[in-house]
Parts: C-alpha cells; sequence; structure tokens
C-alpha cells in the first residue's frame, strides 16, 4: 500500500484530485468509483474547478456510486443520488446517464442489487475507487462482520453510522435503517483504490488499518489483499498511527 502523508484536509484533496485527474488524462474513457460523506466533498471540489482550469472533460467518463440508503428516492436531499448530482455531476460535462447509483427505491431490493453487480462487471469495474472511510472500519456501507466474498447487497445499518450520518438529516429517526451497498468482493475488483482520511475522528480506524492484519470485524482491512491501494491521510488522521511509531 501507499501511504500518502499531507498537512491538512485541503491538501488531501488536492492531491486526491491530481490522482483522478491523472486518470482521466490516461483513459478519457475512465470509470471512476465514487464515494459520499463529507470526505470527499472537497475532492469534489477540485474536481469542478479541474474542468474550468485544467480542461479536463468527463464526456466520457462514466461513475459507479458505491452505495444508497434505502427508501430515499432520486429527488430526497439525503439521498446519495440527490448528493452526487448537486456536489459533482451538475458541475461537470458528465452525462447523466453514465452516472450510476444503486436505486434505494426499486423493489425487490435483492433484484436491484443483483442488477447492479451486473453492471459493475458489465461497464467496470473501476479504474479508480474512491473510498472514504467510517469511524468503525466501514467503506461504503460493508459495517464490520461483513464476509470478503459480498458482492452488492442490502445492509441493515449499525446505530454507530446512524448516529455518525445524522448530521445530514433532521433527527435519528429519519435516517433509514438499510442502505444498498456495493460489497466487500465488488469493491476489490477496482484496479486502483484511493482511500481518504481527514481529521481526528478517523485517527483511531487509520492507527488500525495501518497496523496491518486482515479481519472481518475492520472491513477496510481487507484492502491489504488489493495489489493498488493509495492511502491519503491527513496530520490528524494519521496523528495516533505516528505516535505508535515514536
Ligand atoms: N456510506 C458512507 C461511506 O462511504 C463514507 O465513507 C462514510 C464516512 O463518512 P464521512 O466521510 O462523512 O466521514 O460515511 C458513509 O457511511
Amino acid at each position: 500500500m501507499k501511504l500518502i502523508r499531507v498537512e491538512n484536509y485541503e491538501e488531501m484533496s488536492s492531491s486526491a484530485a491530481r490522482l483522478v485527474e491523472q486518470q482521466i488524462l490516461d483513459n478519457s474513457r475512465s470509470v471512476l468509483g465514487l464515494a459520499t460523506g463529507s470526505t470527499p466533498l472537497g475532492l469534489y471540489e477540485q474536481l469542478i474547478r479541474g474542468v474550468h482550469e485544467r480542461h479536463i472533460s468527463y464526456k466520457q467518463v462514466q461513475t459507479i456510486s458505491l452505495d444508497e440508503y434505502c427508501g430515499l428516492s432520486a429527488d430526497h436531499p439525503n439521498s446519495y443520488r440527490y448528493f452526487m448530482n448537486g456536489h459533482l455531476f451538475q458541475h461537470i460535462d458528465i452525462q447523466l446517464d453514465n452516472t450510476h447509483i444503486p436505486d434505494g427505491t426499486a423493489s425487490p431490493v435483492e433484484a436491484e442489487c443483483q442488477r447492479y453487480e451486473a453492471l459493475i462487471d458489465r461497464i467496470g469495474p473501476p479504474h479508480l475507487q474512491i473510498l472514504g472511510l467510517g469511524t468503525n472500519g466501514h467503506i461504503g456501507f460493508n459495517e464490520p462482520g461483513t464476509p470478503e466474498a459480498s458482492v452488492t447487497h442490502c445492509v441493515k445499518l449499525e446505530e454507530s453510522t446512524r448516529k455518525s450520518n445524522v448530521r445530514f438529516f433532521s433527527d435519528l429517526d429519519s435516517v433509514p435503517m438499510h442502505a444498498i451497498t456495493m460489497g466487500i468482493q465488488s469493491i476489490l475488483k477496482s484496479e486502483q483504490i484511493l482511500v481518504l482520511a481527514s481529521g481526528k475522528k478517523k485517527a483511531p480506524a487509520v492507527k488500525r488499518f495501518l497496523a496491518g492484519g486482515v479481519s472481518e470485524d475492520f472491513p477496510v482491512s481487507f484492502l491489504w489483499k488489493h495489489p493498488h491501494v493509495t492511502l491519503i491521510v491527513d496530520k490528524e488522521a494519521y496523528s495516533l498511527a505516528a505516535a505508535e511509531k515514536e
């Protein structure tokens, strides 16, 4: 795994943006795997600037998002479709038909999961998969205990995950109980994986990840099985791992 240590959130975002843009410059038909959450917001801002300042074009790019809340439609302000449209897709020259996100309202949900996994295999897997990191080590919405062989599936969200994400909702009751997420196996299919971690809250998870070892109760640790992973951490997120070394 390649570790890139940067000073702060801004540097993490611009360093990630350079890697994404290089991928697109190398292959204008790139497939990008995208994450939601607050971590990649700065990266998405940088990518939007890149369209204007560095003439990066997304006309032929396809995107595959990691996850979506069950029960939230595309026009619900807390759906990940709404998030991705508002924070990235509406501001770049991508074709909306080329942006893929699980449909949280589809029924039965199992059929939607199968459709999505087949889509990953058909148009993907991503050349570059962006990942944030849950405080409990989750990636996408793969909570601790998710098997390595998992493909796109419906998960019951942990209380801690719902509490972490309540800041985007009016109250805890409004946070959905379930989500559709790409599985560990679906994520590991990507050619390259870029994990971003910023801030003190992520320091324990970063420390545990960097200590090595693969364990089902810490989903990000499965990335040790992938040959091309880059982790970009800022000073705060790295602080506990750094203290360990001293
Ligand atoms: N499903 C998303 C994850 O993909 C994301 O990595 C995580 C961390 O969020 P944040 O970046 O806001 O810390 O939140 C959610 O649970």
